[in-house]
Parts: C-alpha cells; sequence; structure tokens
C-alpha cells in the first residue's frame, strides 16, 4: 500500500513539473514568436532604407549552436548531454517553425542516412524533401525553392563525395553547417526471408565498400549489385524475394524490413559528414570553421606556399583535399577546411594572403562546428 502512495505520489510530481514544463515551452515559443516579428522590422527599415535586396533570416545556426554548447555544458544529468541536446534541438525546431517552417532539400530517397543528417541537424519540424542527386538540392537552394540543402562531403572509410566538391566549383552557396553522423549499416530482408533464399545483395556503392570485409567473409558467393542510394536498395529488398540490402536503421523502419545481421560496417567508427548549404553568411557563433577553394600557379613548392600562412598563424587545418581543375590539363584545386572565422583576424590576414599567390580564391563559408 505504502508503495501505491509513493508511486501516485511520484505520478502527481511528474504531472506537475509536466505542466510547468509545458507552459515553459510556450512561454519560449512566444519569445520565438517576438523574435520574428524584431528581425522582420529590422528588415522593413532596411528596406526604407534603400536595401531592396535585404530579406528575413528566420534561421540562425550560430545562435542555435551556442544555445546546443551552453544546454550540454551546463547539463548535470541524470539525462545526457546528447539526450537534452537531442530534445532542445526540437523545441528550437518547434519554435523556428512558428517563426517560419524550413524547406530543406536532401540528398534521398527517404531512409537514407543524409535524411538522417537533415532531421538530427534541423529537428522534426522542418520541411525535409528528398532530392535525387546531389546537383539537384544544389539548385533546389540557389533557385530559392528550398531554404537549405543537406549533402554528404565525406565518410571515415571511403574517403571525399567528390560530386559535393565538384558542384562547390560552380555555386554561389555558401556552407552555413556541418553534421557528423555514425553510420551503422545492416543486412536487411523482407520478413520471412531466410539466408539460403539470398541470391542479390543491393547497396550504394559507398556502403558495399564500407562493408566490403564483411560482405567477403560472409557472402562471398552471393553478387553485389551497387544502386543509387541504400534507400533504393531497401525499396528493391521489400519489393522482390531474394534480394538483401545493405542499408541503416532508417531504411529498415521505412520498408519494414528484417536485420538477417547487424552492424556489419568493417569500421566501428565508420562516421559520415554532411555540409548544410544555404544563401546567407553565417557569423561567428565562438567554435567555427571555414571552407575554401584555393588552386594556385603549378610551380615547385606550390602546394608548401599555399599552407605555409597556416602554419604561421597557428591556424589548424581540419581537412585538405584535391580535385582536378577541369579549366587545365593536370592542374589542381585545393578544399581546404581549418578552424576558426572569416571575420577573425587571423584568418582575414591567411586569406588575404592567399588571394596575393593563388590564381582561385574562393571562399565556402564560415560555419559553426558541429555540437551534436
Ligand atoms: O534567436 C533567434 O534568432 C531565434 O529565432 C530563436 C531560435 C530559438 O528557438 O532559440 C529559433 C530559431 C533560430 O534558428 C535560432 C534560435
Amino acid at each position: 500500500m505504502a508503495d501505491d502512495r509513493d508511486l501516485d505520489q511520484v505520478r502527481a510530481d511528474i504531472d506537475a513539473i509536466d505542466r510547468e514544463i509545458q507552459s515553459l515551452l510556450n512561454r519560449r515559443a512566444g519569445c520565438a514568436q517576438r523574435v520574428a516579428d524584431i528581425k522582420l522590422a529590422e528588415v522593413q527599415a532596411a528596406r526604407e532604407q534603400g536595401d531592396g535586396d535585404a530579406e528575413v533570416v528566420y534561421y540562425r545556426p550560430e545562435r542555435e549552436a551556442q544555445v546546443l554548447r551552453g544546454i550540454m555544458n551546463r547539463n548535470e544529468g541524470p539525462l545526457a548531454d546528447g539526450t537534452v541536446a537531442h530534445i532542445f534541438r526540437e523545441v528550437m525546431s518547434a519554435c523556428l517553425a512558428l517563426e517560419r517552417p524550413l524547406q530543406v532539400a536532401y540528398l534521398g530517397p527517404e531512409g537514407t542516412f543524409t535524411q538522417a543528417a537533415a532531421i538530427k541537424h534541423f529537428g522534426h519540424a522542418a520541411v525535409c524533401v528528398p532530392h535525387n542527386t546531389i546537383d539537384t538540392v544544389f539548385a533546389q537552394v540557389e533557385s530559392g525553392e528550398c531554404n537549405y540543402g543537406v549533402v554528404p562531403v565525406e565518410n571515415s572509410t571511403e574517403g571525399m563525395v567528390s560530386h559535393t566538391l565538384d558542384n562547390f566549383m560552380d555555386s554561389p552557396l555558401k556552407i552555413s553547417g556541418e553534421v557528423e553522423m555514425r553510420i551503422s549499416h545492416h543486412l536487411l530482408v523482407a520478413p520471412g526471408t531466410d539466408e539460403a533464399q539470398v541470391t542479390r545483395i543491393c547497396a550504394h556503392q559507398q556502403a558495399l565498400a564500407q562493408c566490403r570485409n564483411w560482405l567477403d567473409r560472409h557472402w562471398p558467393n552471393v553478387e553485389r549489385d551497387a544502386v543509387s542510394s541504400n534507400g533504393e536498395a531497401a525499396r528493391i529488398a521489400a519489393a522482390e524475394p531474394g534480394v538483401a540490402a545493405v542499408a541503416g536503421d532508417m531504411a529498415a523502419e521505412q520498408y519494414q524490413l528484417e536485420k538477417l545481421a547487424e552492424h556489419i560496417e568493417d569500421y566501428a567508427d565508420n562516421t559520415t559528414r554532411f555540409l548544410i548549404v544555404g544563401r546567407e553568411e553565417v557569423p561567428p557563433s565562438g567554435n567555427d570553421k571555414t571552407s575554401i577553394i584555393v588552386s594556385s600557379r603549378n610551380k615547385p613548392g606550390a602546394l608548401f606556399a599555399l599552407l605555409d600562412p597556416f602554419r604561421r598563424s597557428g591556424v589548424s587545418l581540419t581537412r585538405i583535399d584535391t580535385r582536378p581543375s577541369r579549366t587545365e590539363k593536370w592542374a589542381y584545386v585545393f578544399f581546404i577546411e581549418f578552424e576558426g572565422h572569416m571575420g577573425d583576424d587571423r584568418v582575414s590576414t591567411i586569406l588575404n594572403e592567399l588571394e596575393e599567390q593563388s590564381i582561385l580564391l574562393k571562399p565556402l563559408g564560415s560555419y559553426p562546428q558541429a555540437v551534436m
């Protein structure tokens, strides 16, 4: 009996806390609505002053990163830092949707890790729309059809996604954020299928590569078929008996597939990094990265000369990749990412030096380092 009274008491406490949380959430949402009014009034004033291009920017990645970092830093548990950050991610997503619902284009179809990355970054209140190619994702944002786009840029096992890097060469879009996702693949089949029935394994070629050793060991004689995405592989597995797909949890849920084997990626820390592309530049958040494309004259020591300003300023490079320039045979452009924001003195000094010695310098944007 005493136990029952305890249970009732604790549940009464939970009810009271829920009422408080609910009221606080709505107070917070009211503040977000006031923020939206202020942003709108500022833009109207700018337009009246003759700035005809002024547009209201509701989504503020630098502010969201600061809010999430603050929440994680002051968290005392028992909920884990990542858990509270996810909850507040959704709270901000809902508040932003009251200001203006975001349209986000991502490399689809549904059920891919890129969709999971879009939801991780923007929350469930954003309207996420799948597109078949990286080119179309860029085009949707460039035309204003969507506010932001989400594309994969590199995988810890398989390296860079060259198509994404190539798109930046001609695009006016800016990078406004990054998302990292732990990528775990499973071998998925339609319910009731057993191992002996599987005659073909479908997946995106990156997923086949990330699970190559496991597939060689367990399924050496079964045909492997590279298809346009893991979501597409899952769709085929659901429709065709005898086909298994290598794909993640979202695809398994989406197509209601069963797992013949779980976590089959060759490297346990297999991670993919995604970029958020948008039309606006992002102010400093206090912990930022900058990405640039740079190309130098084809002469001895050219790469050393490009990197030397970073060494002298003590700025850490987080990544460097090379792509053919496409305008000149055997000429290359470098994609360089480093810590800091273009507004920082150290970074602007480096960019000025690079401008002087390179034949092309294209800043792709400064953006908050991934928080969650
Ligand atoms: O601070 C702002 O500019 C807001 O619009 C509020 C808020 C939030 O809910 O905290 C919502 C959306 C923005 O992307 C950033 C933060």
